[in-house]
């Protein structure tokens, strides 16, 4: 099935999968193959193209998604390499959000881990449509079957085998398609690079002719033209076979499962034959949506060069000091030189240079069209989650969902000229990364961080050393709380103050009341406020706003709490905006003491994967760090506990679990809520 217009080519796809199933060396593998990298990096070389961070290297792992562009097949495929560490969740969701499909690697070995689950319902949650890789069939312990059986219990989607392996573990060979009914194998010498298609060897056929059968009846279910031809008993063709699967895997029904081994490279060009195959171009994904920035309208824009230009910066990075931001294109055209408008900031923007990336090379482009991602030089005010659009045909597209941070730490600045560049490398940072939160407490005269997990400030403080030359002490990691209460209550705050010969007045009387909890802070009015000065509204609102955002006991947000405004006492001539803000304030500091206040912690969902043998120990050992134990699912002959752990009794964990284990269990780790400790 030749792909025909330009926009039809295009594949905007993401690589998501658990630590270490092996995307990066998948991604590699592409790009050798594709012809953009001359040289296979291996991983534990430390040399991989994609991983370019210097701390990615020493570390192992990808922190930061990199674009990257290559060519299959007459199509053009832009990879986004997402990281797998749960404290980077927000990449894969920064992500998910501009990616029209995706690929799933899974271990062939350790199949669906915690975090390939929580991935896969990411992708679910933005309906992108997804082809499954079960990597590392070389391994002992590989076993495809069960990988798919897994599958089959932890999601919806059914997985469809498409492929099936040609031996396991050091018996694996190659695959057979069971689409074409071909046996694939790879030529070694040429590092996988030639590769052939060969007939079925007769030992093989009962298992494919079994395993083809459960393929027909998978897609029969979906699909009405092959249910019949399957039932009469006639031939399907591969374009009819083809055309039902890609049919179905767009409408998320069906995943198409391959499999391979990209460290002994067998089974990536299959996989970038059914990126294209089976994946949405921009044409196949639904309009995008979002709002007039000024009337509010709801709008919608279609991928196609002709309409108004609609674009979202998904990422801005500093690249050897300059700013670059990525863009995904919904629609329209961007041309090098030209003004932009930034509908979020109400701004104009040039973008005075439009790169193409490669893993680590750019590419100098005049002009980028709907369904491109592009990073463009010059946009000095746009940040992640800003639209670029149009001014004469503005949209605000739907801005990305961002997490609260959960951990902080002081740092504070070695030597004068480190204090000097701190606050510039932070602002650069924050710019970069809307995770980061940064505070200065003029108690301490220190400048706290606040992020996602103890791996992410390690990684900003890292970064402010080896990209900013800024040298930092650092304090103990801290967990960020919340404060909310208990009691319902009215409180009321009265200022009165004069200021030369002008009278500074305002009275301001508030009832709050605790909510559940995860329903954050919901301001109301009692009195109608279109019978209230606006200006006085507007003040008491801010004066509610910053004593929710700086707290009361101890200076942390507060959460699940109404605030309800039930009335201003006005005074002609004396009321004054600044007497309303004061009071707003003051009455909720005032009331919220009196209203029987307690701290919140964050509580993680901790997802542990141990051997049986170590179960009691590990659940001991949640136990005794306050944890509550959800779920105990035994997998063969390890189990997977998940349980509520509050993250202050998480610090050093890892080291913990893997001595108690001797190294054989692993963790991961989300935000569940702010909950009592
Ligand atoms: N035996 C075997 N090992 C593999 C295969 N693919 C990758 N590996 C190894 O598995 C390890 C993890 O691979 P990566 O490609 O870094 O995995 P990743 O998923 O990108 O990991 P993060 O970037 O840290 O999320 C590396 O040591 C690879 O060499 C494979 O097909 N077979």
């Amino acid at each position: 099935m030749p792909p025909t217009s330009k926009l039809s080519r295009i594949r905007n796809i993401g690589i998501i999968a658990h630590i270490d199933a092996g995307k990066t060396t998948v991604s590699e593998r592409i790009l050798y193959y594709t012809g953009k990298s001359y040289k296979i990096g291996e991983v534990h070389d430390g040399e991989a193209v994609m991983d370019w961070m210097p701390q990615e290297q020493e570390r192992g792992i990808t922190i930061t998604s990199a674009v990257t562009t290559c060519n299959w097949k007459n199509s053009e495929i832009h990879i986004i390499d997402t990281p797998g560490h749960v404290d980077f969740t927000i990449e894969v969701e920064r992500s998910l959000r501009v990616l029209d499909g995706a690929v799933i690697v899974f271990d062939a070995v350790a199949g669906v881990e915690p975090q390939s689950e929580t991935v896969w319902h990411q992708a679910d949650k933005y309906g992108v449509p997804k082809i499954a890789f079960v990597n590392k069939m070389d391994r002992v312990g590989a076993d495809f079957f069960r990988v798919i059986e897994m599958m089959k219990e932890r999601f919806s989607a059914v997985p469809l085998p498409i492929q099936i392996p040609w031996g396991q573990e050091e018996k694996f060979q190659g695959i057979v398609d069971l689409i074409s009914e071909k046996c694939v194998i790879w030529d070694d010498s040429s590092k996988g690079a030639h590769y052939e298609a060969i007939d079925i060897p007769g030992d093989l056929m009962p298992e494919v002719e079994l395993q083809r059968e459960r393929m027909l009846e998978s897609v029969a279910e979906f699909d009405d033209d092959i249910a019949e031809k399957y039932l009469g008993g006639e031939e399907i063709s591969q374009k009819e076979l083809h055309a039902a699967i890609r049919k179905a895997t767009l409408a998320v029904r069906l995943v198409p499962v391959l499999c391979g081994t990209a460290l002994k490279n067998k089974g990536i060009q299959p996989l970038l034959d059914a990126v294209v195959d089976f994946l949405p171009s921009p044409e196949d994904v639904p309009p995008v949506s979002g709002i007039h920035p000024v009337t509010k309208e709801e709008l919608t824009r279609i991928s196609s060069t002709k309409e108004p230009l609609a674009a979202l910066a998904f990422k801005v990075m500093q690249d050897e000091g300059r700013k670059l931001t990525y863009l995904r294109i919904y629609s329209g055209q961007i041309k090098t030189g030209e003004e932009l408008y930034n509908a979020s900031k109400n701004r104009k923007e040039k973008a005075s240079r439009l790169l193409k990336m490669h893993a680590n090379k750019r590419e100098r482009l005049e002009q980028a069209g709907a369904g491109d991602i592009v990073s463009v030089m010059g946009l000095k005010e746009t940040a992640t989650g800003d639209t670029i659009c149009d001014e004469a045909h503005p949209i605000l597209l739907e801005s990305m969902e961002f997490y609260e941070p959960v951990i902080s730490q002081a740092i504070e600045a070695k030597t004068p000229a480190d204090q000097e560049k701190l606050s510039l490398a932070l602002q650069k940072l924050m710019d970069e990364d809307p995770t980061l939160r940064v505070k200065y407490d003029d108690e301490t005269a220190q400048t706290v961080i606040s992020g996602m997990g103890e791996l992410h400030l390690d990684v900003i403080i890292d970064r402010l050393s080896r990209e900013f030359h800024t040298q930092v002490n650092v304090g103990k990691p801290r967990v960020v709380y919340r404060e909310t209460i208990r009691k319902k209550v009215e409180s009321e705050g009265h200022f009165e103050r004069e200021l030369g010969d002008k009278k500074h007045f305002g009275h301001v009387r508030l009832i709050l009341e605790p909510l559940e909890r995860g329903a954050g802070v919901e301001t109301d009015w009692i009195p109608e406020t279109d019978a209230l000065p606006a200006e006085y509204v507007r003040a008491t609102e801010e004066g509610i706003s910053e004593a929710v955002q700086s707290g009361v006991i101890a200076g942390y947000p507060l959460v699940d709490i109404r605030v309800s405004v039930a009335g201003l006492t006005i005074k002609e001539g004396e009321s004054s905006p600044i007497g309303y803000k004061i009071a707003a304030a003051s009455a909720l500091r005032d009331g919220f003491n009196k209203a029987d206040p307690l701290l919140l912690e964050p509580v993680m969902m901790v997802s542990v994967i141990t051997p049986a043998e170590f179960m009691g120990e590990v659940i001991g050992d949640i136990n005794a760090r306050r944890g509550e134990v959800q779920e105990i699912t035994p997998k063969g002959a390890i189990s997977e506990i998940r349980a509520r752990v509050p993250l202050k009794a998480l610090f050093g964990y890892s080291t913990d679990l893997r001595s108690a284990t001797q190294g054989r269990a692993v963790f991961t780790m989300q935000f569940f809520a702010y909950d009592q400790g």
